[in-house]
């Protein structure tokens, strides 16, 4: 496959591997071989051809800009500071909560067996996967910050993403620490491993650092917004991820030692999976995400993140 998004050979990756999902009806060990890489090496991936129909991602990436452009009093109605659960409109966005996914193929990229990871789920209305909807308006002023997302690990299993526009944006921090594109391919989703599928796996699946640059008003480019759609898969509110370790067989073992060290990382974000409880590392984070709902819902955590009050960015991290 050609650059930009062929897979490097070595564990070191320039680009972002793409995985072609019907690869498992047609060859399923290819398709193993190449998530293992993925998994291992990079922490990220393009699903091609994935199990979706490509006219609903059209009928998504149609809808996204037109919810946007609701009147605002339609989104002040909808604020995610008037919910507890961390739910609703915020200037970035608003977040929804979703359904189960299937883990079969992860599992057996590990040498594990099919049910080796159902110890983290629980029943499905328990399980708290959320999804958000973006929009990273464009950055007129040359001199400011472009920052959309900055670097960051996600928390859960999985994140499937689909960028929901032209744009490119997304960067993926290589071990090396440089930052590599992921630039949207149509027809395909972003699949990338979070802190907890890091801990459970003793970190054989990469949860790697990543960030958003939003769109700049350039010359002969369309000043539009971009838009994207990650749907995080969460793990069991109550899983202690230290008293559960999962056993590998040394030749899967092997790969992680083949890939080194990270040698430099920008992100340092839900570290407490090693002592808290899922669903309290998963607090924690939204806490610091997201203050200004914090202040109003938990008061005591608050105080503990946000000694001085209320920041004037919108994180903690
Ligand atoms: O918008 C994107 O492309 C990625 C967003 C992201 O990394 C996140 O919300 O965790
Ligand atoms: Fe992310």
């Amino acid at each position: 496959m050609s650059s930009p998004s062929s897979s490097s050979s070595g564990a070191n990756f320039s680009s972002v591997p793409i995985l072609d999902y019907s690869l498992l009806e047609t060859n399923k060990p290819e398709f193993i071989a190449q998530l293992q890489h993925a998994l291992i090496n990079v922490g990220f991936l393009y699903l091609s051809n994935p199990p979706v129909s490509q006219q609903d991602i059209a009928t998504v990436t149609e809808y996204i800009p037109k919810l946007f452009a609701l009147p605002q009093e339609e989104k002040e109605k909808i604020r995610m500071v008037h919910s507890p659960h961390f739910l609703g409109y915020s200037r970035l966005g608003a977040e929804l909560t979703k359904g189960n996914i299937d883990h079969r193929e992860l599992s057996e990229s590990f040498g594990l067996a099919p049910d080796a990871l159902n110890y983290f789920y629980d029943t499905d209305e328990k399980m708290q996967h959320r999804a958000k909807i973006v929009q990273y308006p464009v950055v007129t002023d040359a001199d400011a910050n472009d920052q959309g997302v900055g670097p960051h690990y996600d928390a859960g299993f999985l994140t499937f993403l689909l960028q929901a526009s032209a744009h490119k944006g997304l960067q993926v921090q290589n071990l090396s620490g440089e930052w590599i594109d992921a630039p949207p391919i149509p027809g395909t989703f972003v699949v990338n491993i979070g802190k907890a599928l890091e801990f459970a796996t003793q970190g054989l699946a990469r949860a790697t650092s990543h960030r958003v640059l939003s769109p700049r008003a350039l010359p002969g480019e369309p000043s539009l917004p971009r838009y994207s759609v990650p749907f995080f898969q969460n793990i069991s509110l109550d899983v202690k991820l230290a008293e559960k370790q999962l056993e590998f067989p040394p030749e899967i073992l092997k790969l992680k030692e083949g890939r080194g060290e990270v040698a430099a990382t920008d992100s340092v974000n839900f570290s407490e999976f090693d002592r808290e409880p899922s669903g309290q590392v998963g607090l924690i984070g939204r806490v610091k995400s997201h203050p200004d709902v914090a202040q109003r819902h938990y008061p005591e955590l608050f105080k503990k993140y946000f000694p001085d009050g209320l920041p004037s960015a919108g994180s903690a991290y």
